[in-house]
């Protein structure tokens, strides 16, 4: 069983990719939620509201022990900004939010991302975040002029983009992976 964050954002998008990748999903909503799931996915949406739910919630504590646990994570977007030092503090990232420019509200590009075989991952990106600052415990994956885009620590893998929104699979089956 695989949990998405359901609080705010775009869950249904990945609650849906999953279950067509042959996943069972449970939305997660409060901390009981988080009970025996193999791995969570936390979604793109708007960072404030998703801390204020994660706070209403009691969600903080018993996500930072989900992530401690070592079980896979997949953050997107908003969900990459909850998982860094300011906010939920599990990896050692910071996110610079609406990094792109308020110009450039949404675009795409195409990305190679370590581990996805094929063609580049096609990649569209919202008032999208990119990492400012990182450890050494950081991999990056990717980076979109300069600026890392996707990444790895221990059981966590952050994208700043919405694979969930372009029909784009293979990184939600990376995740998958992961867990399996
Ligand atoms: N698509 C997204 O998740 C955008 C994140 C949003 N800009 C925020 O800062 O919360």
């Amino acid at each position: 069983m695989v949990g998405v964050l359901a609080l705010q954002g775009d869950f249904e998008a990945h609650s849906k990719m999953l279950r067509d990748l042959g996943a069972d999903v449970r939305e997660v909503r409060v901390p009981k939620d988080l009970d025996g799931l193999e791995g969570l996915v936390m979604p793109g949406g708007e960072s404030t509201t998703m801390t204020l739910g994660i706070k209403r919630e009691g969600l903080a504590e018993p996500l930072k022990h989900f992530v401690a646990s070592g079980k896979p994570v997949l953050g997107t977007c908003a969900g990459m900004i909850m998982l860094d030092r300011v906010h939920l503090g599990c990896m050692d990232t910071l996110c610079e939010r609406n990094a792109f420019g308020r110009q450039i509200r949404s675009f795409e590009e195409d990305l190679v991302i370590p581990g996805i075989d094929g063609p580049p991952v096609r990649a569209v990106f919202i008032r999208a975040p990119w990492l400012k600052e990182y450890g050494d415990g950081v991999e990056i994956l990717a980076e979109v002029d300069g600026h890392p885009v996707a990444a790895r620590q221990d059981n966590m893998l952050v994208i700043s983009f919405h694979p969930e929104i372009a029909g784009e699979h293979r990184v939600h089956e990376l995740f998958l992976r992961d867990i399996a």
